[in-house]
């Protein structure tokens, strides 16, 4: 959902045809991290609903490999946003 709000977003504030692929990139990883973690998710409960220390380690990953692309995001359209806005 933010993926195809913030593609729309990149466009308009890209200053170059580079600029909006990396944004566009950006986009991208976080939507394969977001369907791997479903994935894994997906696979972990259809294994076992009970508390399994090994699931609980897949999804914790899982999650912070979200973080991880989460924060690239942010790096890459708060850098465009502050050029487009404040410099
Ligand atoms: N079967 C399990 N055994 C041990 N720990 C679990 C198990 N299921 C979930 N957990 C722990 O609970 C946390 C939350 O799990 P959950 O399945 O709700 O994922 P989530 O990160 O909330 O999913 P979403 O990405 O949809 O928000 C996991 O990160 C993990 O630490």
């Amino acid at each position: 959902m933010l993926v195809v709000l913030l593609l729309p977003v990149a466009f308009l504030i890209a200053v170059s045809s580079n600029h909006f692929i990396l944004m566009a990139a950006s986009l991208a990883l976080l939507l394969l991290t977001e369907l791997l973690n479903s994935a894994i998710e997906a696979v972990a409960d259809a294994v076992t609903l009970e508390d399994n220390p090994l699931i609980g380690r897949a999804k914790d990953m899982g999650s912070a490999a979200v973080f991880v692309a989460l924060s690239f995001v942010t790096l890459v359209f708060g850098e465009a946003l502050y050029r487009y806005f404040v410099a």
